[in-house]
């Protein structure tokens, strides 16, 4: 089966974006591992699918999956490129979209200076709506709040690794660090990924406090690896920060793709995230069946 796609990225987050308004391609879990292959298909870290608005009030569906072919809750730097990607195909006119996930409704908003921004929601710290099994683990004083101490990384260091759990919609696990280049996120990643205690995984960020309205973040996305960059873990961590004490209600995130800008106005509120969308190019592939 021949089908288009569009590649994209935000913030060197890249995505291959398949256009479904005007009807369903019918893909397998099979067919967007073969679309994410950075070998065999295309390459990519989400792809993402639009699809004809589901109900009254909202503009369109957004369906995400990770290169490993799981469907997932929400993306980030996704979502910007989604918005990119429907006003420039002229699937809408509008600046500010509606859009429905899996797990509720997005705003992007298309800016004059070409980023977009993007009401994420508000984060969620309830652990079993992350969900993160919390028994037995008892909270941190740091922040008196979602501060856990996750099994040990190195039985060497008998050290806990000490983690905020937070849902963007998607699990987090957020760590600091006191240097994100040493960090070892492909170490610590994969371990806390494999912990028990997130039991539909989770995306683990590394964040490291410049200071008080700059951070510096690494990722280890779930479904996928570390990334270049990830929108709603820079929105979790941002949050984290301010939960923490360590950060004010608006923050830089330099990530190894790019700058995102998150902001969030405490317990209840959205957290807005800013950033980049850039199409790369346009293609087309023949699938196998
Ligand atoms: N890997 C994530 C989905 C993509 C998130 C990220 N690319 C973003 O920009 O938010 C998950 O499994 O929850």
């Amino acid at each position: 089966m021949r089908i288009q796609f569009t590649k994209m990225q935000g913030a060197g987050n890249d995505f291959v974006v398949l256009d479904e308004t005007r009807g369903r391609l019918g893909l397998t879990p099979a067919h967007y591992r073969y679309l994410g292959d950075r070998h065999f298909g295309v390459g990519a870290d989400q792809i993402l699918t639009v699809r004809p608005s589901p109900a009254e009030g909202i503009d369109f569906e957004y369906v995400i999956h990770n290169a490993d072919g799981n469907e997932v809750e929400q993306c980030g730097n996704g979502s910007r490129c989604f918005a990119r990607f429907v006003r420039d195909q002229g699937l809408t006119t509008k600046d500010r979209i509606r859009v429905k996930t899996m797990k509720g409704v997005i705003e992007p908003l298309l800016t004059p200076d070409g980023r977009v921004t993007v009401d994420m929601g508000p984060p969620v710290f309830e652990p079993a709506e992350i969900p993160f099994d919390a028994t037995g683990l008892s909270l941190l004083p740091m922040g008196s709040w979602g501060y856990w101490p996750l099994a040990g990384v190195d039985p060497a260091q008998g050290a806990h690794l000490l983690i905020a759990a937070v849902s963007m919609g998607n699990p987090h696990a957020v760590t600091l660090v006191a240097d994100v280049d040493a960090a070892p996120v492909g170490a610590w990643g994969p371990h806390v990924q494999a912990d028990a205690r997130f039991p539909q995984g989770v995306n683990v960020g590394f964040l490291q406090v410049v200071s008080r309205s700059e951070v510096r973040l690494r990722v280890y996305e779930r479904g996928v690896g570390e990334t270049l960059a990830c929108g709603t873990g820079a929105c979790a961590a941002v949050v984290a920060g301010i939960r923490l004490g360590l950060l004010d209600a608006r923050a830089d995130v330099q990530t190894r793709g790019g700058v995102l800008t998150i902001a969030w106005a405490g317990l209840g509120q959205s957290v807005f995230m800013t950033g980049p969308a850039t199409t790369v190019f346009r293609g087309e592939i023949d699938l196998p069946e």
